[in-house]
């Protein structure tokens, strides 16, 4: 059986071709795995790829006895997988279908690498995986040792196969149709995000040959990290014919989830706004939804993260000064997902100071859900939502509604090697 390599010669820093040519078809050939190796040459790319991979491959299949799972293997960041998975999965979520299993080995060669840092968070020290590095060949560098870890556990059918949760989001229109803009059907894999940092990540594209690696993120976050986006916000729980989720609320001082009864509905402005699935972080060590690796949710579940300047107790009002003074409490809590998701204690005091008390109102309010509608106030900045990095601008008067796709049957859909 032959798997398909997909490598983006353009993703993160440019080493994917090197790490193909140099490590990855030398333990396949030992390891006697045939291989098809297919380069990007524009965006969409990785997803036409695959699709036609996997076209190819159940034709085969009728011909012959089923065989394996077909094997993918991606070198590129977040943006890759986002790629393929809905040039193979968004037509099927769409009409509610189901699709073959599909296996997927990353070699995390993009920029923020959100879903394999999260499946192999790096070691304090930076160094390799003692236990499956000695597995490659000796004088191989810690760097290249950490990137093969999904690889390895393929070849040696050493790890988890572990199911891709995904959500789809849908951005309507003002008459509640289908916004008529590319990406507003849309399925992520890692993250959808809307006002801050879907900023981010639009002003981030903008700085990708000016600023190399996870860099870009900080210059982008401190040019519109003043910004308020305007919106009311709906947090659903599943629905009925879904397995049973309500909405949760993080409590701090219990460090644990509290149900709550129905939907829950919460106005704007908001400063930051984002839910992920299958990750607790979005960059290495940007560890924004910590309690999905410690405490993971249920099934059909998401991790909403947002905050709010009007729980701020010194709130005076959307004014450019409010603004300005609500950076002071934003920036700690960014700073806290950098170390390791101490954001979630960071609270108010009476007067609205800033301390590390998870007795205090948190800042960061952080919820499990199903779905979430964002309805942006007319006017406002928050028309941009962020799909695992595609932008989608939502059109006046109209709105994004994520949910979380109910897992394909009978073992298919996407399947990582972690
Ligand atoms: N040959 C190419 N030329 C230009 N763009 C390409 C090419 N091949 C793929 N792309 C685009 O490159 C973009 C970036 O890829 P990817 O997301 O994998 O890397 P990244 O953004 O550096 O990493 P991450 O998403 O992990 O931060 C993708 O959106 C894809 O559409």
């Amino acid at each position: 059986m032959s798997v398909l390599i997909i490598q983006n010669p353009v993703s993160g820093e440019g080493t994917a071709v090197d790490l193909i040519k140099n490590s990855v078809i030398p333990l396949l050939d030992s390891h006697s795995i045939s291989h098809t190796i297919q380069s990007t040459t524009e965006p969409g790319h990785a997803g036409s790829l695959a699709l036609s991979f996997l076209q190819g491959r159940c034709a085969e299949d009728k011909e012959s006895a089923p065989k394996d799972s077909p094997v993918l293997i991606l070198a590129g960041g977040d943006g890759t997988l986002h790629e393929v998975v809905n040039a193979v999965g968004l037509s099927a979520v769409e009409n509610s279908e189901q699709i073959q299993r599909v296996v997927i080995v990353i070699l995390p060669c993009g920029t923020a690498n959100a879903l394999y840092s999260t499946l192999f968070p790096p070691s304090p020290d930076g160094g390799p995986y003692p236990k499956l590095s000695a597995k490659l060949p000796a004088g191989t560098d810690a760097q290249t040792a950490y990137k093969l870890q999904s690889l390895l556990s393929y070849l040696d059918n050493a790890g988890r196969r572990r199911p891709l949760v995904l959500t789809h989001t849908r951005v309507l229109d003002k008459n509640g149709d289908l916004a008529p803009v590319s990406g507003s059907s849309i399925l992520s894999a890692v993250v959808t995000s809307t006002s801050l940092h879907a900023s981010i990540l639009d002003t981030a594209e903008e700085l990708r040959a000016e600023v190399p690696g996870v860099a870009r993120f900080s210059v982008a976050a401190e040019r519109n990290i003043h910004m308020w986006y305007g919106s009311h916000v709906q947090l659903l729980p599943s629905d009925s014919d879904f397995d049973s989720a309500p909405v949760q609320r993080y409590d701090p001082s219990a460090n644990k989830f509290v149900e709550l009864e129905g939907m829950t509905e919460l106005e704007g402005p908001y400063s930051y706004f984002l839910s992920t699935v299958n990750v607790d972080r979005l960059e290495p060590t940007f560890v924004i939804t910590p309690l999905a690796a410690t405490d993971p949710p249920s099934p059909g579940v998401m991790e909403v993260i947002l905050v709010r300047p009007t729980r701020d107790p010194s709130f005076e009002g959307d004014t450019p000064e409010g603004r300005k003074k609500f950076v002071e409490k934003i920036v700690p809590v960014l700073r806290g997902a950098f170390q390791n998701g101490a954001h979630l204690g960071i609270g108010y005091d009476s007067e609205g100071n800033i301390k590390e008390d998870p007795a205090l109102q948190p800042v960061a309010e952080y919820y499990r859900c199903a779905k979430w509608i964002w309805e942006p106030t007319p006017g406002s900045a928050g028309v941009l939502v962020c799909a695992d990095g595609t932008l989608v601008k939502i059109p006046g008067g109209g709105r994004a509604i994520c949910s979380v796709v109910k897992s394909f049957e009978e073992g298919g859909g996407f399947h990582i090697w972690a």
